[in-house]
């Protein structure tokens, strides 16, 4: 038992996907393992292990933000040995090229955060994903021509921003994406010498002002599901 996960060791598989919302761990519990088994309530934030393909996988909420991000993945790879960790996560387009329903996998990430700069007061460490988590999933991705970009995203502090236009503008330099949690657990793989990745699904777009509703953005993300999963077991 951790501060913040109630399961015991051994409960948790050393790969996991991590969706903001604990509803959609337990979507994607329910919809894609088998015998799947919750280890994780405290503070509703779900977590469940089952097996994927054979393989045993867990799912677990991490809550909105860097902060709350932070606390549960640093739990899971300290005090429970995971290895393998995949952000399924949604975002806000910045970009005309990126539509909505997209994936995007974040290579790097700007960060409005000072989350890093906690740790490391000396130099600006960068948010980059695993290599070989991004190759795999790219692969896979295309293999199943899902539409997917793969490039910079921002990680941002506030959802509700005053500086939407810096935001644009961040867009049209090349980011392709809003979201709120990757530079942080990007930062806490490199510290920990783990493998991360994260990958969105675009819920609505900054640019066009195209949404999706609440209820596709808790359950209905299934290719980046799907994608994140067989990234994981991918040898
Ligand atoms: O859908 P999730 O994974 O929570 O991700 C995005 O949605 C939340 C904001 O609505 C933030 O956590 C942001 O990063
Ligand atoms: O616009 C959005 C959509 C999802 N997540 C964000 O952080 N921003």
């Amino acid at each position: 038992m951790s501060i913040h996960i109630e399961a015991k060791k051994g409960e948790i598989a050393d790969k996991i996907l991590l969706p903001g919302d604990p509803l959609r761990a337990k979507f994607i519990a329910e919809n894609f393992l088998d015998n799947p088994v919750q280890f994780n309530n405290v503070r509703g934030m779900l977590g469940f292990t089952g097996t994927y393909k054979g393989e045993k996988v867990s799912v677990m909420g991490t809550g909105m933000g860097m902060p709350s991000i932070s606390i549960y993945a640093t739990e899971l790879i300290k005090e429970y040995g995971v290895r393998k960790l995949i952000r399924v996560g949604t975002a806000g387009s910045l970009n005309e090229k990126v539509n909505v329903r997209d994936l995007v996998m974040a290579q790097s990430c700007a960060t409005t955060s000072r989350i890093i700069q906690n740790d490391w007061r000396h130099a600006d460490v960068p948010a980059t994903s695993d290599w070989e988590l991004l190759y795999k999933a790219y692969n896979i991705a295309k293999a199943h021509d899902f539409p997917t970009h793969v490039g910079p995203v921002l990680s941002a502090d506030l959802f509700y921003s005053d500086f939407f236009e810096d935001n644009l503008m961040l867009g049209q330099e090349g980011v392709l994406a809003v979201e709120m949690e990757a530079a942080a657990l990007y930062y806490l793989a490199k510290k920990y010498h783990v493998q991360a990745l994260a990958i969105m699904t675009i819920s609505d777009s900054l640019v066009t002002s195209e949404e999706t509703t609440a209820e596709e953005r808790q359950t209905s993300f299934k290719d980046m599901m799907l994608v994140g999963l067989e990234t994981l077991i991918a040898e």
